[in-house]
């Protein structure tokens, strides 16, 4: 459209045309669906380059999203979306869906504060009707739904897309085996690009690349109408699974149909011609649980996601041009490299030392342990539940597994780690990286809660590193402890630039360290904190305030001396940790109260992250927020001291 100055000739105006004409008239998907059939393809190319365009100035997950643009538009067209819920699983390849649900003029705040989120969220948009990022939840949501619109005697449709990633956590076969006894309409969708976020392992991806590679399948080019035609309108469900098409249609999902789906596909993802047809007969369909395999390419559309090893599965900001990323130069290495060399320098020395990953091989670092010790490395896909008592099982047999599982997804696994592990009172090891703030993915994978819920656990041994150095001499530690499970918690991101040790020396369990001698206010930090612990304590000095700073080491078992030592020769204690509340400053509080060390008028205070879910962020700025930083730390103490009179000076 020509917006130029009228005063211009127009001979001589530079029409400022669209790139995405199309996708200009979208605001939400009732204006996709006033777009006839043809024009989808291209709505899709121009959402396609929207999206690039978009996660090359935010970073983010790309090749997800990429692999489901035309699977998006096809849903949204086919569906009444939001009336038919449409649940992502994960969530993360749900830009195009935001893109296409009214978040256009917003997509390139996302991850950012106050922004879009990087996952589905219900109170963002109300065509996100479940909000996601651990993975595999969907199916169990929507028949939640399906049950609910049932109940209410409702109409719509409900879809579940789920990658086939996610289809390797139990949770999803416990949805399709209570989905596949019952007769809701629920629909599966069945994302199929043979990626998680590295290459798929487990026995479904070998089931899933059997079917998609079968000679039907790569010769039935025009499969998918031959299959809309077959489709009856009304499912009997006993007569379809003798008739006479049931051999001619059903590809080979006979593990979904024994499970009581029908199964329609393999079909082409990003295919219009194959899509529409089959998504309109299972919209149709009156009854019976059915999955919709769909193949598709994660990265799907842009050449160096496509070629890249992981599919760009999460980037920084990228110059669309040549892909290349942003990467800024790390002033010290990541606590997950720092774990990875330190493990793979302990299993040189210690055969019995293996390692166990829930599909995060890069993000946990023992993508680089697999590299050395293959035989020694263990991908048990999403799988947190049964990584936990697969580690127990080789605990139990005298083996010295390290779980090495973020603390957030830890969390799907909390009773295997009770019931299995710590009553049991097996030597699993678990490296709990990304513990504390995360930053972009925001609350679902901020590690908040592992003190807390570890913590409470009898035998348990929990360390937190202070700095990459400790971390180094804390995987030592956990070599030895070999009569107790024990924990080792440490944050996403890079060290503070310490001296390396040469080596890892174990640490005496339950034993803290004091690294600054002062006199009257006393500092007990757990984890990195420490470092805005020693910047506190210089500007208290500077109010004559002597400052003794301590590194805690460990959560469980408490330094009961150091902690003793601390109350009674100090007027102000102060706790301050990565976690929240029910964590260690908890535990010290018990331990002061138990001892009567509060009953000399010893003012205690315990600083912890704020008891809400915090939004993507900036870790440093969420740690400011949350007082976790050295004026924060400062303010405490002259709150605890009732010096109200200087805080909002100096401070
Ligand atoms: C419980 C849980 N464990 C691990 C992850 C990390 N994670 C995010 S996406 C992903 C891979 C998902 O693969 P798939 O479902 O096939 O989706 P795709 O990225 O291939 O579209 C993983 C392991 C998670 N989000 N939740
Ligand atoms: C979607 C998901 O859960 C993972 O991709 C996660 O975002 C990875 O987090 P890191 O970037 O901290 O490894
Ligand atoms: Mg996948």
């Amino acid at each position: 459209m020509d917006r130029g100055d009228p005063q211009v000739p127009r001979h001589t105006r530079i029409l400022s045309v669209s790139k995405t004409p199309l996708l200009d008239r979208i605001g939400t998907p009732h204006e996709l669906r006033q777009l006839s059939e043809d024009q989808l393809p291209q709505v899709a190319d121009e959402l396609r380059a929207e999206m690039i365009d978009a996660v090359s100035v935010t970073g983010g997950h790309l090749g997800a999203g990429l692999g489901v643009i035309e699977l998006t538009v096809a849903l949204h067209w086919v569906f009444n979306t939001p009336e038919d819920r449409l649940i992502w699983d994960v969530g993360h390849q749900a830009y195009p869906h935001k893109i296409l649900t009214g978040r256009r003029d917003r997509i390139r705040t996302l991850r950012q504060p106050g922004g879009l989120s990087g996952f589905t969220k219900r109170d963002e948009s109300p065509y996100d009707p479940f909000g996601a990022a651990h993975s595999s939840t969907s199916i169990s949501a929507a028949l939640g739904m399906a049950v609910a619109r049932d109940l209410n005697g409702g109409k719509n449709s409900v879809i579940a897309v789920i990658g086939d990633g996610a289809m390797s956590a139990g949770m999803a076969y416990e949805a399709l085996n209570n989905a596949g006894a019952r007769d809701e309409r629920l629909i599966v969708i069945l994302n199929d690009n043979d990626m998680s976020i590295a290459p798929p392992t487990g026995a479904l991806s070998a089931y899933l690349a059997r079917v998609t590679s079968s000679g039907t399948y790569l010769h039935l080019r025009d499969y998918a109408k031959q299959l809309a035609k077959m489709l009856p309108k009304q499912w009997e469900r006993r007569a379809a699974r003798v008739e006479e098409y049931t051999r001619h249609i059903w590809q080979g999902g006979t593990w979904f149909e024994e499970l009581g789906f029908y199964y329609v596909g393999p079909i082409d993802g990003h295919d219009f011609n194959q899509l529409l047809p089959v998504l309109k007969n299972v919209r149709d369909a009156e009854q019976a649980p059915i999955l919709v395999h769909v193949v598709t390419k994660k990265g799907k559309g842009y050449a160096p996601a496509e070629a890249a090893d992981d599919k760009y599965h999460g980037v920084n900001k990228f110059n669309v041009i040549t892909g290349a990323q942003v990467k800024p130069k790390p002033n010290a290495p990541s606590y997950t490299k720092v774990f990875a060399d330190s493990l793979i320098d302990e299993a040189r020395k210690d055969k019995r030392i293996v390692a166990i990953t829930a599909a995060m091989p890069s993000g946990t670092g023992l993508d680089h342990f697999g590299k050395e010790f293959p035989d020694r490395t263990f991908d048990v896909g999403i799988a947190e539940q049964h990584a936990v008592t697969f580690a127990a099982g080789l605990a139990a047999e005298g083996y010295k597994p390290f779980a090495a599982i973020y603390s957030t997804f830890l969390q799907r696994a909390y009773d295997q780690v009770v019931h299995d592990v710590a009553i049991q009172k097996l030597p699993v090891r678990f490296a709990l990286d990304r513990a504390g703030l995360v930053g972009a993915d925001g609350a679902t994978h901020a590690g908040s809660f592992d003190i807390a819920y570890l913590g409470c656990l009898p035998d348990f041994v929990i360390m937190a590193a202070s700095d990459e150095a400790e971390l180094v001499h804390m995987v030592a530690t956990q070599v030895q402890i070999d009569d107790r499970p024990s924990a080792l918690r440490y944050p996403r991101g890079e060290g503070i630039g310490v001296d390396m040790p040469e080596f890892g020396v174990p640490l005496e369990i339950g034993k803290g360290r004091i690294v600054r001698e002062g006199s009257k206010i006393a500092l007990l930090s757990l984890g990195t904190r420490l470092a805005e612990c020693l910047k506190a304590a210089d500007q208290l000095q500077t109010f004559g305030l002597s400052t003794t700073v301590a590194d805690a080491r460990f959560a469980k078992p408490l330094d009961g001396r150091l902690i003793r030592d601390l109350a009674l020769n100090h007027e102000v204690l102060v706790t301050v940790e990565e976690g929240s509340v029910g964590g260690f400053g908890s535990h010290v509080l018990q331990f002061l109260s138990n001892e009567g060390l509060l009953d000399r008028g010893l003012r205690v205070r315990a600083k912890v992250l704020p008891d809400v879910f915090i939004d993507q962020g900036k870790p440093e700025a969420m740690y400011e927020e949350a007082g976790l930083n050295a004026s924060g730390i400062v303010q405490t103490v002259f709150a605890a001291l009732g010096r109200a009179d200087v805080i909002g000076e100096r401070a």
